[in-house]
């Protein structure tokens, strides 16, 4: 039998003092707080060769304390391991296990978002209770890796591939995104304009509380946009697939990019079923094996993909990778939200912009971008291309909003 002990935290007022367990039958782990005061708290590994149970290396962050079939969702400790503990980790999966966490789901492959741990929160006993311990293995540590999480249990309810196979010969022809960019960027001389058809954003909330996708996406185009990104998620952007569907069939003809939190292939063929014309790869999200098995399924559905990046080493996977003819760079931090539009610049500086000119690819400066000041800035740093989006669904009308970012009409705009 595994002993239990728990932990003295200390004294606090007005708490009671830490319970003593004993000889209870299955728990290795306790954790118990209330309201982000927790009262006692330890994590035990079984006994060692002495006999002695030792501490484990703790890791909760939070907890969930179910108590005959009710859950009462609980914060606890936020404990960090010590580097020491991680130097004197021998075997890193008997060690991300002794923590609860699957060793692959650690950020790999140069991907800092992990994909959700296939086993949920551990379930604990004590006695009557039943504790669901959150750890850093198996709550995601940031907003992008929850979408991520969240799309990844999207995902099962999908319908099988072939299912997709009729929709797919359905759908209207690709139209040409690169090429509608590089059409734009030389007629105006100034960076041609993806146009984001969104209606909400995580840090923005609702944008648009009168949002119709096809008259916003018919004004954009009257407008001078080369290209739209529809938002097709729909827990964190309240988008849809269907939009982009709508919007093809109203008769736009701009490109359409699909804006979604691409994870799995089957998602490509999905959004080329739906009339995407452009998928979205987020190189923090995707492994470089994945991106590229994904390019070559977007080549062969006759797709553009915009691999976004948001950070040097992003940049640097990411130009390693062969076939890629569209870089968008992010100026909005996915997992703090923070917008910097220097970030676009940074990252074209030196080596890095000689390699996207020697290669004829396509910078898309992301986010953040409000004035005609904002585009100059984009373009003296390299970009071709801008996708915009809250500074132009908030106005009052969207369309006329794009002679305002630019501060002049580029509908009939020439270089000359
Ligand atoms: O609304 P903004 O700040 O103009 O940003 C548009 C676009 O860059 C942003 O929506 C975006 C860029 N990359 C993404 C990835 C997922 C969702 C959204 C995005």
């Amino acid at each position: 039998m595994e002993a239990l002990a728990v932990g003295s935290a200390p004294p606090r007022p007005g708490l009671a003092a830490p319970t003593r367990y004993s000889n209870v039958r299955r728990p290795r782990t306790l954790a118990i707080a209330a309201a982000g005061r927790p009262f006692a708290a330890a994590h035990m590994e079984p006994a060692a060769g002495d006999g002695r149970p030792r501490p484990a290396p703790p890791r909760c962050t939070s907890a969930e304390m179910v108590c005959v079939g009710m859950v009462f969702p609980c914060r606890a400790l936020r404990w960090t391991r010590s580097r020491r503990a991680r130097s004197h980790a021998t075997d890193p999966a008997a060690d991300a296990a002794s923590a609860g966490a699957p060793a692959e789901i650690a950020g790999v492959d140069g991907i800092r978002i992990r994909r959700r741990p296939v086993t949920g929160p551990p379930v604990h006993y004590v006695g009557p209770f039943q504790f669901r311990l959150e750890n850093e293995g198996n709550t995601p540590r940031n907003i992008l890796e929850k979408i991520v999480w969240d799309k990844d249990v999207e995902m099962k309810e999908r319908r099988p591939l072939y299912m997709l196979k009729g929709p797919l010969e359905a759908a209207p022809p690709a139209r040409d995104f690169v090429g509608a960019l590089k059409a734009s960027y030389d007629r105006t001389g100034v960076p041609a304009l993806i146009a984001e058809v969104k209606k909400a954003s995580p840090s923005r909330g609702v944008l648009r509380e009168d949002f119709d996708p096809v008259q916003i996406a018919q004004a954009y185009e009257k407008n001078g946009a080369a290209c739209l990104s529809v938002l097709t998620d729909a827990k964190y952007f309240q988008g849809s697939f269907d939009y982009l569907e709508a919007i093809r069939r109203a008769g736009v003809k701009c490109s359409l990019l699909c804006k979604e939190f691409i994870i799995d292939a089957w998602q490509l063929y999905y959004a080329r079923s739906k009339c995407a014309d452009a998928v979205l790869l987020i190189a923090a999200v995707l492994p470089d094996r994945d991106i590229k098995y994904m390019l070559k399924i977007c080549k062969i559905l006759g797709m553009a993909a915009l691999v976004e990046v948001h950070d040097e080493r992003e940049m640097d996977r990411v130009l390693g990778i062969d076939g890629v003819q569209l870089i968008g760079i992010n100026n909005r931090n996915l997992e703090t939200f923070e917008v910097d539009i220097g970030n676009t610049k940074k990252l074209l500086e030196g080596e890095r912009g000689q390699i996207i000119a020697q290669n004829n690819i396509i910078v898309v400066g992301e986010s953040g971008l409000f004035t005609p000041d904002h585009i100059s800035f984009v373009q003296n740093a390299g970009v071709k291309a801008v996708l915009v989006g809250e500074s132009l669904i908030k106005q009052e009308d969207p369309g006329k909003a794009i002679t305002g970012l630019f501060g002049k009409d580029i509908s009939h705009a020439s270089a000359a």
